[in-house]
C-alpha cells in the first residue's frame, strides 16, 4: 500500500519565471493523477490537452494552483521527455515504446523532473528508490543535442537538412512553454475596450503593436471560465495565427471559402474582418470539428459563416470558381506550435510528414479551383517545414504558373518573434479573359446539395 502523505514544497515555475512563490502541499493524489494522465499521453497515444481537459474535469475541485501545478508538470515532462527519461537512468531506445513505458518508469521520469526543477522528492513508497546524486550526475554528462534538447533522432535529422542553423535556435524556442495571446472579436467590442474590462476584473493583458487583434495575457489564467469570453468579447488564438485571416486581403461582402475549416479559429477572425457582410463557406472532412465551429460561431455573433461537410469530389466542385478568397490552412506536421503540442514530438515520424506533404499538395492542386478568375488565395500551414511550405508552392507554381502568380509570403520564424512557426502564401489567379468561356463563371450562390 503507497503511502498517502502530503507533502510541503515549493511549486515549479517555468524557467525564465521562477521566483518567490509560496508553498503549497503537495498532494499525493495531484501527482498520481500526473502519472496516470503521462501513461495516457506516453502509453495510449492520447493527445496531451486532451488528456489535461479530461483531468480537470475529473477533478473540479482543485483549486488554481493545483490546476496550475499539474498542467505544468504534465506538459514540462512531456516538452523534455527524452531528457528526462536519460536522466531517470532509463535506455534512451526505449524511451518512445508505449510498451516499455511502466508506471513505475513513470514514477521515475517525474522525479527527474521533479529534482531538476530545484525540489526534495516527497516520501511516496513509489519513489524511496530514486537517488537524487545519480540524477544530478547524469545531467552533468555529455549527450547528443536530440537527447539534450529532447526531440527524436529522426526529427533532428530531418530538422538539420531541411532548416540548417537556424533549427538550433528555433528548437531552443520551442522547448518553451507557450505563451497565452486572445484575438478581440471586433463584432462585439474593440481591444482598448476588451483591456479595460479584463483589468477591472483583475486580468492584466499588454497589446502586441504590429497586429492589431491581440492581446497578450500576461499570466496563466483560465480563460475559458471568463465572463468575457461567455460573452464572446474574445477568442483564444496565438499571435501568428492572427496574422493569417488578414493575410487573405478579404472584403466585407466579399465570398469567401474556408476550407480547411477544422473548429473555426481562422473562420471566426474572417467574418470580423468582413464586418459579418458576405459570405464564408467553412469546409472540413470532420463533422464534430464544424459542430465546434459552429457553437463559436453563435458565441461570437458570427451569421455569416455556413459549415459544409466534404463528403467527396462532388462538394468541392459545386464550388468551382466560385470564390473571391480562399483560404487553404492545411493539415500540417504541426512543427511550429510544437510549445502549445509538445505531444506532436513523440507522435510524429518521418513517413507521417512526408505523407502529409503528399496530402497538402493534393489540396492545394484540387481546391484551388474553387478561387474565381481574379481572385486570391493563401495556402498555410503553422509548419516550420520549408517541405511543407515554400517548397509546396514553388511545386504548385511549377504546374500551374500559367495561371497562378505568388503575391507574397510570411515566414513567422518562433525563434525571432517567440510566437508559434507559422507560413502563409498568397496566390493570385489570373483574371478572366474576355471570351465567352467566362460566362460559365457562376453568378449566382451554389446549392448545398
Ligand atoms: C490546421 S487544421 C485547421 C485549423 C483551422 N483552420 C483553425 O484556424 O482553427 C487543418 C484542418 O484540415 C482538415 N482537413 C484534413 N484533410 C482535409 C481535406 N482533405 N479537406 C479539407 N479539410 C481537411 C482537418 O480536419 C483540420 O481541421
Amino acid at each position: 500500500m503507497p503511502l498517502r502523505l502530503t507533502w510541503a514544497c515549493t511549486f515549479p515555475l517555468p524557467r525564465r519565471t521562477r521566483g518567490f512563490f509560496p508553498p503549497v502541499k503537495l498532494h499525493y493524489h495531484l501527482i498520481a493523477q500526473i502519472i496516470r494522465s503521462l501513461r495516457d499521453i506516453f502509453v495510449d497515444r492520447r493527445y496531451a490537452d486532451k488528456v489535461v481537459e479530461f483531468a480537470f474535469k475529473k477533478h473540479p475541485k482543485w483549486g488554481s494552483r493545483d490546476r496550475r501545478l499539474f498542467a505544468e508538470s504534465v506538459y514540462e515532462v512531456v516538452r523534455h521527455w527524452r531528457w528526462y527519461w536519460h536522466l531517470a537512468g532509463l535506455p534512451d531506445a526505449e524511451h518512445n515504446q508505449p510498451e516499455a513505458i511502466t508506471e513505475e518508469r513513470l514514477w521515475y521520469v517525474w522525479c527527474a523532473y521533479w529534482i531538476m526543477a530545484g525540489h526534495e522528492l516527497p516520501f511516496f513508497d513509489e519513489v524511496v528508490h530514486v537517488r537524487r546524486g545519480a540524477i544530478i550526475e547524469r545531467s552533468k554528462q555529455e549527450v547528443s543535442p536530440a537527447i539534450q534538447a529532447s526531440v527524436p533522432d529522426w526529427m533532428e535529422a530531418r530538422l538539420n537538412r531541411e532548416l540548417g542553423q537556424a533549427w538550433i535556435a528555433i528548437r531552443a524556442t520551442l522547448n518553451q512553454p507557450a505563451e497565452v495571446f486572445i484575438r478581440v472579436n471586433t463584432l462585439k467590442t474593440d481591444r482598448r475596450s476588451l483591456k479595460t474590462r479584463l483589468a477591472q476584473e483583475g486580468f492584466i493583458t499588454e497589446t502586441i503593436q504590429d497586429i492589431p487583434s491581440v492581446l497578450h495575457m500576461k499570466q496563466r489564467y483560465h480563460v475559458f471560465g471568463m465572463a468575457a469570453f461567455k460573452e464572446g468579447l474574445f477568442e483564444v488564438q496565438d499571435a501568428s495565427s492572427q496574422r493569417v485571416a488578414p493575410f487573405l486581403q478579404v472584403e466585407p461582402g466579399m465570398k469567401v471559402v474556408d476550407a480547411c475549416a477544422g473548429a473555426g479559429g481562422k473562420t471566426l477572425h474572417l467574418a470580423a474582418l468582413m464586418q459579418n457582410k458576405g459570405k464564408i463557406i467553412a469546409l472540413d472532412v470532420h463533422d464534430w470539428k464544424l459542430n465546434e465551429l459552429r457553437k463559436r460561431a453563435g458565441r461570437a455573433g458570427v451569421d455569416v459563416a455556413e459549415t459544409r461537410l466534404i463528403e467527396g469530389t462532388k462538394t468541392l466542385k459545386r464550388l468551382t470558381n466560385y470564390a473571391d478568397r480562399l483560404l487553404l490552412d492545411v493539415p500540417c506536421s504541426g512543427m511550429g506550435v510544437l510549445r502549445r503540442n509538445p505531444d506532436a514530438k513523440w507522435k510524429l515520424s518521418d513517413a507521417e510528414i512526408d505523407r502529409l506533404i503528399i496530402e497538402q499538395q493534393d489540396i492545394l492542386t484540387r481546391y484551388s479551383a474553387i478561387v474565381k478568375p481574379g481572385g486570391k488565395l493563401v495556402y498555410a500551414t503553422c509548419s516550420i517545414l520549408p517541405s511543407e511550405n515554400e517548397q509546396q508552392v514553388q511545386k504548385f507554381l511549377a504546374a500551374h504558373g500559367a495561371e497562378w502568380t505568388l503575391e507574397e509570403e510570411l515566414k513567422i520564424n518562433p525563434a525571432e518573434t517567440g510566437h508559434d512557426g507559422f507560413y502563409a502564401a498568397r496566390l493570385a489567379r489570373k483574371p478572366a479573359e474576355p471570351t465567352p468561356a467566362s460566362a460559365a463563371v457562376p453568378t449566382t450562390e451554389p446549392s448545398a446539395e
